[in-house]
């Protein structure tokens, strides 16, 4: 499989801080590629040198192996956080606007079925529904029809219903073969959409790999959770169990053996809930603090 891009030992210093630290990773053709990291973790800077916003203080990106230079921005395409919109101009005439911008664009058609926008072509901006404004953000991210498209925290703001409705269409336009760098705060949403994960802090990768690579190397066992009303307190002293607010959570790496225990100690199990662990779970042991907080 072929590289869409390639980082190699990247670095971005601002006076003392260490913003990037030399950091190196290979983003694969038609792959939705996951950016993870606390605030202040280097995501952002190490996706600006990507989009040739910024300038690296050292090292290089590489896309299909030719150094990133100014022509780069009618290849990819960016849906920033907070594009501003123009005023008084309706989803077509925004469409409209940015496909002006381009030399070579997707037709307007493909673009409203893609994005799902038909239901409010000729709505005034400033009237659309916060999953609206993303989809129309995701058009004019694809309006050049790039083959690498970057996604910053796409659904921040939306409702579940709305974050669903936004990773289908992500699916569709990986389906499309097209490469996607995505940073998210939401690791359902990483864990839905992503093939390779890094996760970042303080300017450096301290993990890579698939989601299910990444699981499965630092989580041999699963989480038991039961109501803390329902078991001893000498027992889950004796235990060392884990006291969340009004349940216990006991990390077992043999659920049979530790349902056993209970049973033996005549703990009620109603209300028993086993959770294997996930990439929230992840991030919590390998940085120290949970990436919503
Ligand atoms: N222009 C700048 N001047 C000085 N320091 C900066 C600048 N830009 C970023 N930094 C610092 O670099 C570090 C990394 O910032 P960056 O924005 O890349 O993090 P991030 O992972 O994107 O965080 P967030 O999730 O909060 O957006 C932070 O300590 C930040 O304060």
């Amino acid at each position: 499989m072929s590289a869409a891009i390639s980082v190699q030992g990247l670095s971005k210093h601002y006076q003392e801080v260490r913003a990037v630290d030399n950091v190196s990773f290979e983003v694969q053709q038609g792959h939705c590629f996951g950016l993870l990291g606390p605030n202040g973790a280097g995501k952002t800077t190490t996706i600006e040198i990507m989009e040739g916003i910024i300038s690296a203080t050292s090292g290089q990106v590489l896309y299909q192996g030719k150094a990133v230079d100014k022509h780069i921005s009618q290849q990819i395409g960016i849906q920033f956080q907070h594009t501003a919109l123009q005023d008084f101009l309706t989803v077509k005439e925004t469409l409209n606007l940015f496909a002006s911008f381009y030399d070579k664009t997707l037709p307007q058609e493909t673009l409203i079925e893609i994005c799902d926008l038909s239901d409010f072509l000729n709505r005034d901006n400033r009237l659309l529904s916060g999953g609206q404004r993303q989809r129309l953000l995701l058009a004019l991210a694809l309006i050049n029809d790039p083959q690498i498209v970057f996604l910053d925290e796409p659904t921040t703001g939306l409702d579940p219903h709305a974050r669903r409705n936004f990773w289908q269409l992500i699916k569709n336009i990986k389906a499309k073969n097209k490469t996607i760098i995505l940073t998210t705060h939401y690791m359902d949403e990483a864990e839905q959409l992503c093939d390779d994960i890094v996760i970042m802090d303080k300017g450096k990768i301290i993990e890579t790999g698939t989601p299910h690579q990444l699981l499965s190397k630092h989580f041999q066992e699963v989480f038991i959770y039961l109501p803390l009303a329902q078991v001893d307190p000498a027992l889950i002293e004796q235990h060392g169990w884990c006291v969340l607010s009004d349940r216990i959570e006991i990390s077992s790496g043999n659920v049979e053996q530790t349902l056993a225990l209970l049973m033996q100690n005549k703990v009620p199990l109603d209300g028993l809930h086993v959770k294997s662990a996930n990439l929230d779970d992840l991030f919590l042991k390998l940085t120290g603090h949970s990436l919503q907080s």
